[in-house]
């Protein structure tokens, strides 16, 4: 990814690369550098040293790094409290089709009595589930609150462990290491005598490179932390997807 990242940043008229930093390098070079905006793309391990240091340093972050949790959005939240003017977006995927697909998730989901996702990639991935599938149950879980769904149906009263999955916010969310993929989800919507498929396949990571562009492009107008590229993308006014206020989290 950080490879392609590169690759694309160069390639854009409108933006110009000022530094390339792998495992063991000096964030230094980043300020010495003038970076405005950095894109990282590391791993759950290295994230937060490398996220904080570009927020104490007023540099704007556009992160796809995934393997987020709650308590970790705090602490981006803490550093970016003390750096107003600076924004951070936190993309699960900068997919189009996988972002439009949480959307149509998003709309599907109070009409159907049961949800599970299955997401599959490849086996080099660190985190499990990916963030992809955690935000898309994330999302349906709360349209499911709000359209007053209860629990799913399902008797399972013995199971191995890891049958049925995780758990995620009341959606089961089944996670698939194959060689050969690269990343792919289905959500799988189920009602008396129906099911909905909602599945996206991402073929190469450079289908992921325009959602990293229009990141970088956005995040230095969006001061804050913004969860989901979604909120660069869907933005026109009365947009409730979109809607965001500048300096607030928006998620
Ligand atoms: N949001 C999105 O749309 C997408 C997000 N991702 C996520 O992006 C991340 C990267 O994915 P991917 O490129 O496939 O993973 P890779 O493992 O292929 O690449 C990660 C790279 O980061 C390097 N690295 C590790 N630690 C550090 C560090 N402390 N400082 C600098 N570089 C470091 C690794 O170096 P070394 O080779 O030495 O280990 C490696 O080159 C993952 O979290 C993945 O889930 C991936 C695809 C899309
Ligand atoms: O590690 C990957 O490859 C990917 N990671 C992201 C995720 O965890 O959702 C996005 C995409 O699925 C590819």
């Amino acid at each position: 990814m950080g490879t392609e990242a590169v690759r694309a940043v160069e390639a854009a008229d409108d933006l110009e690369l000022v530094a390339a930093l792998g495992r063991g390098d000096d964030l230094s070079a980043m300020v010495e550098a003038g970076a405005e905006v950095a894109v990282e793309l590391t791993g759950p391990e290295s994230v937060l040293t490398n996220l904080e240091f570009c927020v104490r340093n007023g540099i704007h972050g556009v992160v796809g790094t995934t393997g987020w949790t709650p308590e970790r959005f705090d602490l981006v939240r803490g550093w970016l409290a003390d750096a107003p003017g600076t924004g951070v977006l936190i993309a699960p995927n900068f997919g189009i089709g996988a972002i439009l697909s949480m959307r149509f998730a998003r709309e599907a989901a109070r009409f159907y009595e049961s949800v599970e996702i299955v997401e599959l990639h490849h086996p080099d991935k660190a985190d499990a589930p990916s963030g992809t599938a955690v935000r898309t149950a994330q999302l349906v879980a709360e349209v499911r609150r709000e359209a007053g769904l209860g629990a799913q149906p399902d008797a399972t009263s013995t199971a191995l462990p890891g049958a049925r999955g995780a758990d995620v916010d009341g959606v089961p969310v089944h996670a698939v290491r194959l060689r050969g993929l690269v990343a792919h989800q289905e959500v799988l919507f189920g009602d008396a005598g129906e099911v909905l498929t909602i599945r996206h396949d991402s073929m190469n990571r450079g289908s992921f490179m325009p959602g990293v562009l229009l990141g970088v492009r956005r995040v230095p107008g969006a001061p804050g932390l913004t969860i989901g590229l979604e909120h660069f993308l869907f933005d026109q006014p009365g947009d409730p997807v979109g809607g965001r206020s500048h300096g607030t989290d928006v998620e």
